[in-house]
């Protein structure tokens, strides 16, 4: 029935929204949006805005957390005039989800070199003081907001950066041509499509049954451990990347994968996390750090990885110098794999 009815309402809109589920008509929705450049100019008019300046989402302080305002397409077209700029610069803006009620989200940096304005960048510091808000940096900001708000200005930041990187086509160098909701850009000349790209990654935590192992990079904050990651190489699966990954860094050989979830991780690029368990292969349990890629890893018991989750105030200079050992922060899915596996060491839901 509801079926029917889409197909036949398309001719007027895209869908008979009403007779869709909420889950289904936003999804729908935003379809329509991507595809149709028309529907998504007249969204921006009811839509709102999110600012970002080089990559640094504009955000309010409120008691220990950071809020992300947002402003209407009237307020931004004022913020422009006001700073000398052409409203034209909106449409560099990209979307990035929308209510329940179909308001759409967009992006937009007002700092980023932009294709479609005379001017290149405007000043940081007046902006921040109209906008009573800062750009902050989102690798420092991102443990500091909400999930649905670090999720949102994850896909943004990820999705403008994306756009800033490809605005040439690389196969006839000529400007390539974003769609009015940047889920695409086109080479006029060739007709080439490019879509935003995320870069795969194997996550996984190792365990020999009764302890996991945990690794550092030397660029990690300081006594802070987590899983083993990885980019996945072209050609390979997901199974494999575990498996080389997990042998390149530590020396070991795993099996018996199991996936937990999946995540959306906006630093370098883009990539998609990808989190499993794993154990190693009976007899294996002897770590050879590569140290080209980690500075440490070691094998940490069950009450061990107990208290480090307990810990509230975790990057603590003990008096001899070191850092207590501690985990990732809850937002980032390999704490989700480290709650896992001490809530079933032993995963026993695996296969034999
Ligand atoms: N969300 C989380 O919980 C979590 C936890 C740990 C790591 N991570 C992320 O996982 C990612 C990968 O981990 P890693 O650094 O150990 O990977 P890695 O072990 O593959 O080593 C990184 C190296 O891989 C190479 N590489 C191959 N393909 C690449 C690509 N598409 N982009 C960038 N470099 C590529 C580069 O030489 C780079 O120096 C990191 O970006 C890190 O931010 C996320
Ligand atoms: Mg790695």
């Amino acid at each position: 029935m509801s079926l029917y009815c889409g197909i036949a309402c398309r001719r007027k809109s895209f869908w008979c929204y009403r007779l869709l589920s909420t889950y289904v008509a936003k999804t729908r929705y935003l379809f329509e949006l991507k595809e149709d450049d028309d529907a998504c100019r007249k969204a921006q008019q009811t839509g709102a805005f999110y600012l970002f300046h080089n990559l640094a989402p504009l955000l309010q302080q409120s008691e220990h957390q950071y809020l992300p305002p947002q402003h209407s397409l009237l307020e931004l077209e004022k913020l422009l005039a006001k700073f000398g700029q052409d409203a034209q610069r909106i449409e560099d803006s990209v979307l990035i989800g929308c209510s329940e009620q179909h308001e759409a989200w967009f992006a937009l940096d007002l700092g980023l070199n932009s294709s479609s304005s005379v001017n290149a960048s405007l000043q940081k510091p007046e902006m921040e003081t109209e906008l009573k808000g800062s750009f902050i940096e989102l690798r420092k900001a991102l443990f500091r907001l909400n999930m649905k708000d670090a999720s949102l200005l994850s896909t943004a930041q990820a999705l403008l950066r994306w756009h800033d990187a490809h605005q040439f086509c690389s196969r006839s160098g000529q400007p390539t041509k974003k769609n009015v909701a940047g889920s695409k850009r086109v080479c006029p000349s060739n007709k080439i499509i490019y879509y935003p790209q995320m870069a795969p990654v194997v996550i996984t935590l190792v365990s020999d049954g009764t302890r996991c192992l945990l690794a550092r990079q030397s660029s990690f904050p300081k006594g802070m451990y987590s899983a083993l990651a990885g980019f996945c190489d072209i050609g390979e699966t997901l199974e494999e990347a575990v498996q080389r990954e997990v042998a390149e860094e530590v020396g070991l050989e795993v099996d018996r994968l199991q996936y937990s979830a999946s995540q959306h991780w906006p630093f370098p690029n883009s990539s998609l996390m990808i989190a499993c368990h794993a154990i190693v292969k009976p007899g294996q349990t002897e770590i050879q750090v590569n140290l080209k890629e980690l500075e440490a890893a070691a094998w940490f018991s069950h009450d061990e990885v107990v208290a480090a989750l307990k810990r509230n105030h975790p990057y603590a200079q003990q008096q001899d110098g070191t850092f207590l050992f501690w985990l990732p922060p809850k937002l980032a899915i390999a704490h989700q794999l480290i709650r896992e596996w001490v809530e079933k060491p032993a995963c026993p839901s695996l296969p034999a």
